[in-house]
């Protein structure tokens, strides 16, 4: 926790860093070491981090918004940001996930839900000010609800001082697969090396998706029209080699590490895209971990 002198401090001003401990060397590794296939979520979060975490009075919240494919490593990787941010990582009491299905459910208590996020969001900032929110399924929440944290998420709100500047927002939605795949799939066609694929090539399209969503939480959203995303952070499709490393690390994780007939089962039960190629995963790396208690 904190040290007792800045416990003191943090009851008098709310200024509280909570358990935040960022080791960004160890996202860093960890994220080179155990998410395959990802380059640009890597060298984009670690970079937006180092810059974010050691500026002392940064000018607005963190705010990132993941895309991609499902199985492709955003729930993962969301993990392990807080794994290397926090001091008790995952169990956190400072880091907050919503989901549409679980956290708003019915259409027609949306205003309910805006005044509980709004509060929500408002008390959690107030003891800590180093929180972090990760929004899932970004895609299924009903538009016109997010905007209720939009005061909290630019550089002009002042009611609370400027705590809630030190927070991080995650948003995370299949929104931009599609495009994302695209632009894989033709780099693959044109035999060029998917680490050569750059933010732009995917940012453009990932943000025409993300609006053109009818039914995503960002349609006609003020956290779009006022440019408040920081980071878009791009998972590309995964290749029949990085299932293959998914099987294993799961394997490993059991104490199987050797059952290589196991590892070509589960990767070649797998449904890939397009149909007549077989280039991606449709699912990546997903049922990996269910799938392989078939073939053991
Ligand atoms: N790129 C990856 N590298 C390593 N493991 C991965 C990767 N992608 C997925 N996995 C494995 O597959 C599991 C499921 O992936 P995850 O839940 O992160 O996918 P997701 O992108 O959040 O999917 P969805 O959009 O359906 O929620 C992870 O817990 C992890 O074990």
């Amino acid at each position: 926790g904190c040290w007792e002198l800045s416990a003191f401090h943090c009851s008098l001003y709310n200024s509280c860093d909570c358990s935040f401990r960022p080791d960004l060397d160890a996202l860093d590794c960890d994220l080179a070491r155990n998410v395959f296939g990802q380059h640009l979520a890597r060298e984009q979060l670690v970079k937006a981090l180092k810059v974010f975490v050691e500026t002392e009075r940064p000018s607005k919240p963190l705010v990132v918004s993941f895309h991609g494919w499902s199985g492709t490593g955003k729930t993962f990787v969301s993990s392990l940001l807080v794994k290397h941010l926090y001091k008790d990582g995952n169990r956190s009491p400072y880091v907050h996930r919503f989901s549409p299905i679980l956290h708003f459910p019915h259409a027609q208590n949306v205003n309910q839900y805006k005044e509980d996020l709004k509060l929500w969001i408002q008390g959690n900032l107030t003891a800590c000010s180093r929180s972090m929110f990760v929004f899932e399924e970004m895609d299924k929440m009903h538009p016109g609800l997010i905007d209720v944290i939009t005061p909290f998420l630019g550089s002009s709100w002042v009611v609370f001082g400027s705590n809630y500047k030190k927070a991080i927002f995650v948003f995370v939605s299949n929104s931009g697969g599609d495009a994302i795949n695209n632009v894989a799939l033709n780099f693959w066609r044109d035999h060029k090396d998917r680490e050569e694929i750059q933010l732009s090539d995917v940012v453009p399209s990932i943000t025409k998706a993300v609006i053109a969503d009818q039914e995503h939480g960002f349609w006609q959203s003020e956290i779009m029209k006022q440019n408040l995303i920081d980071v878009i952070v791009p998972f590309l499709p995964l290749r029949p080699n990085h299932v293959r490393h998914c099987v294993r690390s799961e394997l490993e994780q059991m104490g199987l590490a050797s059952e290589e007939d196991v590892v070509h089962s589960v990767t070649d039960s797998l449904v890939y895209f397009p149909e007549d190629e077989r280039v991606f995963s449709s699912t990546g790396c997903k049922t990996v971990a269910f799938r392989i208690n078939y073939y053991l």
